[in-house]
C-alpha cells in the first residue's frame, strides 16, 4: 500500500480551482519530486496534502486511512510535516526555542527528546552553534536548515518540502539538498516540490510535473530527467505519460 495516495483531487479558491483532478501516489521511503512553473498549483498541493486547505471533490489518504478534512494538527500528528514555502520561521525566539516548538510528543521522556536534538545538532552543525542566537539572525541558507530540522523533530513519517532552495545562493542551495540526499538515504519518504527541474536529479525517485492545476506527466526521474518530453510537460502543460 502506498504511504500516501490522493485520488482525483480538487481544491478551489473560491470559484477557479487551483488543483484539477489531481492523483498522486509516493511509496514508503520514496522522494517524489513535484515540478511547475509559476502558479501550477505546487504550494496548494502542499497545503491540500498538509490540511491547511479543503479539498472540494477526491480523495488524500495515508497508509489507507483517510485525511481529507482533518485539521492541520491532526494531519501533522499523523505523521506529515511540511516546511512551507518562505520558511516560517518563528519571529523572537532563539534557534532553540524554535526547535522546541517542532518537538512531538511523540519523542517520549527528556532523554528522547535530547537524543533527538543530539541528532539534529549533528545533521546541522550550525544549529548546534548558533543556539542560543535569535534564529532571525540567521541566513536565509540557515533558516532553511531550522524549518528542516524543525519539521524533522515531528518525526515525519512524510516530509513535504515546499521550494527549498527558493532566494538561496547556490552554495546554500547545495548544502539544503545534502542534507535531503543524507534524509532520503535514511529511508524517509518525501514529497519535494521545485520550480527548476534541473535541481532534483540528485534526490527524486519519481517526477510529477504539474502545470495550471493538473498533472501533465508523472514517471521514473530517471527516465525523465533530461527527456525532451519533461521539458515539453513544463512549457506547455504538454502529453501524459
Ligand atoms: N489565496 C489564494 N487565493 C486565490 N487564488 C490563489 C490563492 N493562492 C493561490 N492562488 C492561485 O492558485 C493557483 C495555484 O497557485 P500556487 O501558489 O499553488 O502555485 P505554485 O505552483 O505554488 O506557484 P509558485 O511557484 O509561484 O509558488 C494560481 O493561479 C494562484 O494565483
Amino acid at each position: 500500500m502506498a504511504l500516501l495516495e490522493l485520488d482525483r483531487l480538487w481544491v478551489s479558491y473560491g470559484p477557479v480551482p487551483a488543483l484539477r483532478d489531481v492523483s498522486l501516489s509516493l511509496e514508503e521511503g520514496e522522494t517524489l519530486a513535484v515540478v511547475g512553473p509559476n502558479g501550477a498549483g505546487k504550494t496548494t498541493l502542499t497545503l491540500a496534502i498538509a490540511g491547511a486547505l479543503p479539498a472540494a471533490a477526491g480523495t488524500l489518504r495515508l497508509d489507507g486511512k483517510p485525511i481529507g478534512g482533518l485539521r492541520t494538527e491532526d494531519v501533522a500528528l499523523m505523521g506529515i510535516a511540511l516546511v512551507p514555502e518562505g520558511r516560517r520561521i518563528f519571529d523572537g525566539l532563539t534557534v532553540h526555542e524554535n526547535l522546541l516548538m517542532g518537538m512531538s510528543r511523540r519523542l517520549g521522556d527528556r532523554a528522547a527528546r535530547n537524543r533527538a536534538l543530539a541528532e539534529i545538532h549533528a545533521m546541522f552543525p550550525i544549529l548546534a552553534e548558533r543556539r542560543n542566537g535569535m534564529a532571525t539572525r540567521l541566513s536565509g541558507g540557515e533558516q532553511q536548515q531550522l524549518a528542516i530540522a524543525r519539521a524533522l523533530l515531528s518525526r515525519p513519517r512524510l516530509l513535504i518540502l515546499d521550494e527549498p532552495s527558493l532566494g538561496l545562493a547556490p552554495l546554500l542551495v547545495d548544502r539544503v539538498y545534502d542534507v535531503l540526499r543524507e534524509l532520503r538515504a535514511s529511508g524517509l519518504s518525501i514529497l519535494l516540490v521545485e520550480q527548476n527541474p534541473m535541481r532534483i536529479g540528485a534526490v527524486a525517485d519519481r517526477v510529477m510535473v504539474l502545470s495550471g492545476g493538473e498533472v501533465r506527466l508523472e514517471g521514473l526521474a530517471a527516465d525523465l530527467l533530461g527527456d525532451a518530453r519533461l521539458e515539453n510537460a513544463y512549457l506547455s502543460g504538454g502529453e501524459h505519460a
